[in-house]
């Protein structure tokens, strides 16, 4: 089979025999007619046989699918000289199960739907009934696209495309691989051209769409590998845009270790009686999806331990291959950056969603050829990807399911070969992940890590981080990424983020603090909030004897819920008449005024009053008896408070917490009139900042408007306030002047005095005193409307009036001290050291 068409043409021509074509012109015509004639008849043969071939082909493929014989090798299916060859050359002899089960359904074609375990060839399954179907309908260039094959990955598409070239090497389709990462206009230019063509959904949609001259609207064979992650709701809506636009009369093929039996995923793919094919143990019962040769375990490691675990692990397996799943790109790149720095003794390599194209392909080659070495990766290695002899997979993260296991696992002990898998589980993942994979039958055995063979790494990690910034920044990022991918589980029973130790787990990536994260603060706040209302309902249906809300404490009550539901009701009701029954004649007898609205409001008020009533009451021990003891007591209970409260009347004498002279005061006259004068007694109102104002100084809005417009009047007060800052300011400066010519007045005169003479008209150097540089430094105010010509005036003013030496005592002290005294000769020099020396 030729892979691409233009390939196909550019391809050098055979050598040429002896007298062969290629030397026609030298030979007379009459030969060269008998030529032509004899190679026209051995075409003709040719195609004859061909057809006589491919007859046979459908009978037998006919036949087939009513014998239901077990076959064991590919020489015994109907598959034409041509893909035996290819099959033969890349040494495939005996079929595998699945190929046995599926390839007869296939190859007289019906629909198929195909599940085995990882590993188990289901990749010939689909790609020889491709091939042969095409064969058989004797496709052509001018026939377009006959084939399409869907992969979920690049590199799955890519292993699938090199399968289909080594096998149909003999045939002479055109094939062509569509996956993103790639330059669109060349694959543009090649499409129209392609009879078979592997594809990633995406990338295929948009040649769909942009592509002018892409049709697919003759395709007979549509294929999905890894069919049950094509259809999950990631590619479901490209899934369906793809599946219009080729026809429905087309043949398909889904195959998966995980097969999907979804009556609506399958009918979105308008399958025609498919026939679901599985492979099935002696009892008769489907083989598990995880090869019988995969040793599985798992081992729970608190976060934190994670990467010491992992890192003493591949320390301990420098002889081996060893594929690790954790869940995010950042992590990927985290932990491979990290792994690399400490150097653990074989080659570490990384695979993720972010990397470049032809980056992805070199690792995917460079794992593949490798004997020993380290394979970090997310999920997207997860699926079909056929490394050889990988001996060990390791999920770091638990998977999301048990699917994504039996995938990830799958990457080892393929086809004949044995394998290891350890899966890595926190102690709150433990119970919910075995109970899923049990339901797959899938039971890996429990191992620990040796404490003395486990290394720590953070101090190693928390120096990388420490020199290199941007490691940091990777670290807390892998770190959020993590524990979004926790909180982004399914199965929120299993993954819970507010069970991760996070200030643990960042200081084993090295990070010196957790970032905050803000759906776990979230997350925390509702499971607390959840807990707080489960607690409330069981409580309250203990307190109601309520058995099934007290089993289900998820069944929240409302306060009217339990209100219509109270039992009872009759002896609270009787409290409540003689509560309002009290208060009336309370207020008949002159005690209080009781207007209609209150009335209503009693009304309001009597469920929460008896509700909390009963709660008080029942509280205790929930006894009906003691409720109704209560009812017999109600006039204690419902004036309680007032019967057990001496309430002071206002006749009575003030109370004693009162100072004798506060009393003075409260009852003086005179200090009552003097206190009027200071202001006190007068009405004040207070602002929202609860500070009081007199009456005045609170205008209604018509008053305030009256100054002026908001803006204008902003102005006007942002200007005065300048003025008065400018004027402050200037005070200021001339206080500080003032002060330091004193001081400097009086140096002098104290130098003078020790030097006995009289001072020579200002000759020799003025010292600023070293503890003239009070710290103060005027500030220059700069508010709305100030101009910096006023400013200037102001500092102009300022320098004018001082000296050079006071410009170098307002400089800090340090650059003084280094400072070359103005007009300063040796002399002059020192003498200043000598005084120094002196002063010290
Ligand atoms: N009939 C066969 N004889 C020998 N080797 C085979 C045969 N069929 C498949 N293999 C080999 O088995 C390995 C696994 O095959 P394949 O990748 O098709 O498995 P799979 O079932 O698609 O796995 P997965 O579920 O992981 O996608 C490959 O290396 C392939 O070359």
């Amino acid at each position: 089979m030729a892979p691409d068409a233009s390939a196909k043409r550019k391809r050098p021509s055979a050598p040429s025999k002896p007298g062969g074509p290629s030397s026609a012109p030298a030979a007379p015509k009459k030969k060269r007619q008998a030529h032509a004639s004899r190679s026209r008849g051995a075409r003709t043969l040719k195609r004859q046989s061909e057809d006589e071939e491919i007859a046979a082909l459908d009978r037998r493929c006919k036949e087939l699918a009513s014998e239901e014989k077990q076959l064991a090798r590919f020489e015994e299916l109907p598959l034409s000289a041509r893909t035996l060859k290819g099959l033969k050359r890349a040494a495939f002899v005996d079929m595998t199960p699945i190929q046995t089960l599926a390839l007869p359904k296939a190859l007289s074609g019906r629909d198929v739907l195909g599940a085995a375990r990882t590993g188990s060839g289901k990749t010939l399954s689909f790609l020889i009934p491709v091939l042969e179907r095409l064969y058989r309908l004797k496709w052509g260039p001018a026939d377009g696209l006959g084939a399409l094959i869907i992969s979920p990955t690049r590199e799955l598409a890519m292993q699938i495309f090199d399968v289909l070239r080594s096998i149909g090497g003999a045939h002479t389709f055109s094939a062509g691989l569509i996956i993103g990462g790639k330059d669109v206009a060349t694959e543009k230019a090649r499409l129209s051209r392609m009879n078979i063509l592997v594809a990633t959904p995406g990338r295929l949609l948009q040649h769909m769409d942009e592509t002018l001259g892409f049709d697919a609207g003759n395709v007979q064979l549509l294929v999905l590998d890894e069919a049950d992650r094509i259809l999950d709701m990631g590619f479901q809506n490209t899934l369906d845009a793809v599946v219009q636009n080729v026809p429905k009369s087309r043949q398909t093929l889904l195959f998966s270790a995980t097969q999907t039996k979804r009556v609506k995923d399958l009918a979105r793919l308008s399958l025609v009686e498919p026939e679901y094919v599985a492979v099935r143990d002696k009892e008769g019962e489907q083989e598990g999806a995880v090869p019988k040769s995969l040793s599985q375990h798992y081992m729970v490691v608190p976060l934190e331990k994670k990467l010491d675990v992992l890192y003493s692990f591949v320390r301990m397996h420098l002889k081996n291959k060893t594929l690790v799943f954790l869940s995010s790109c950042r992590q990927v790149q985290f932990v491979h950056e990290t792994f690399c720095r400490l150097r653990p003794g074989l080659s570490v390599l990384c695979l993720h969603g972010k990397q470049k194209q032809a980056k992805r392909l070199q690792i995917f080659t460079e794992f593949s050829r490798a004997q020993h070495a380290v394979l970090l990766a997310t999920d997207i290695a997860a699926r079909g990807l056929d490394f050889p002899a990988v001996d060990w997979v390791l999920q770091i993260d638990a998977p999301e399911d048990a699917d994504t296991y039996v995938h990830r696992v799958g990457r080892t002990a393929r086809y004949q070969s044995k394998g290891n898998s350890l899966l890595f589980l926190l102690p709150s993942e433990e119970q919910g992940a075995l109970a899923a994979l049990e339901k797959k039958r899938i039971a890996p055995e429990k191992i620990k890590a040796r404490e003395s063979k486990t290394q720590s790494i953070a101090n190693q990690l928390q120096s990388f981080l420490f020199q290199d910034p941007e490691l940091k920044y990777l670290g807390q990022k892998a770190f959020v990424s993590y524990v979004r991918s926790v909180h982004l589980q399914r199965d929120k029973a299993t993954f819970d983020v507010t069970a991760l130790a996070l200030d643990k787990f960042a200081g084993a990536l090295g990070l010196p603090g957790a970032p905050k994260v803000k759906f776990v603060r979230e997350a925390q706040a509702a499971k607390k909030k959840a807990a707080k209302l489960e607690a409330k309902a069981a409580k309250q249906a203990a307190i109601d004897g309520d058995d099934d809300a007290a089993a289900d404490p998820a069944k929240v009550r409302t306060k009217y819920d339990r209100m219509f539901e109270r039992r009872n009701q009759g002896v609270l009701s009787e409290h409540y008449a003689k509560l309002v029954q009290d208060e009336d004649d309370s207020a008949s007898s002159g005690e209080g005024e009781a207007s209609g609205s209150e009335d209503e409001e009693d009304s309001d008020a009597e469920s929460s009053v008896a509700s909390a009533a009963q709660d008080e009451l029942v509280g205790g021990n929930g006894d009906d008896e003691l409720l109704g003891g209560a009812a017999d007591d109600d006039g204690d209970f419902i004036t309680l408070k007032r019967a057990d409260h001496a309430l002071e009347s206002d006749d009575e004498a003030p109370s004693t917490h009162l100072s004798k002279r506060a009393l003075a005061m409260g009852t003086s006259k005179k200090a009552m009139a003097a206190a009027g004068k200071r202001g006190q007694g007068e009405k004040v109102i207070f602002d929202e900042e609860g500070r009081a104002h007199a009456l005045y100084e609170l205008q209604d809005e018509l008053a305030f408007r009256k100054d002026g417009d908001a803006k204008s009047l902003a102005q006007r007060f942002i200007e005065e306030e300048g003025a008065r800052l400018k004027e402050k300011d200037a005070e200021d400066k001339e206080r500080v002047r003032a002060r330091k010519r004193e001081r400097r007045r009086l140096l002098r005169e104290r130098e003078r005095e020790e030097r006995g003479d009289e001072p020579k008209g200002g000759a020799g150097v003025e010292l600023a005193p070293l503890e003239d540089d009070d710290g103060y430094e005027t500030p220059d105010f700069v508010l709305p409307g100030d101009s910096g010509a006023e400013d200037g005036s102001e500092s102009d003013e300022a320098t004018s009036e001082d000296s050079e030496a006071e410009e170098e005592a307002s400089r800090p002290a340090k650059k003084r001290r280094a400072a070359k005294p103005a007009g300063g000769d040796l002399e002059s020099d020192e003498a200043l050291a000598l005084r120094l020396l002196g002063d010290a």
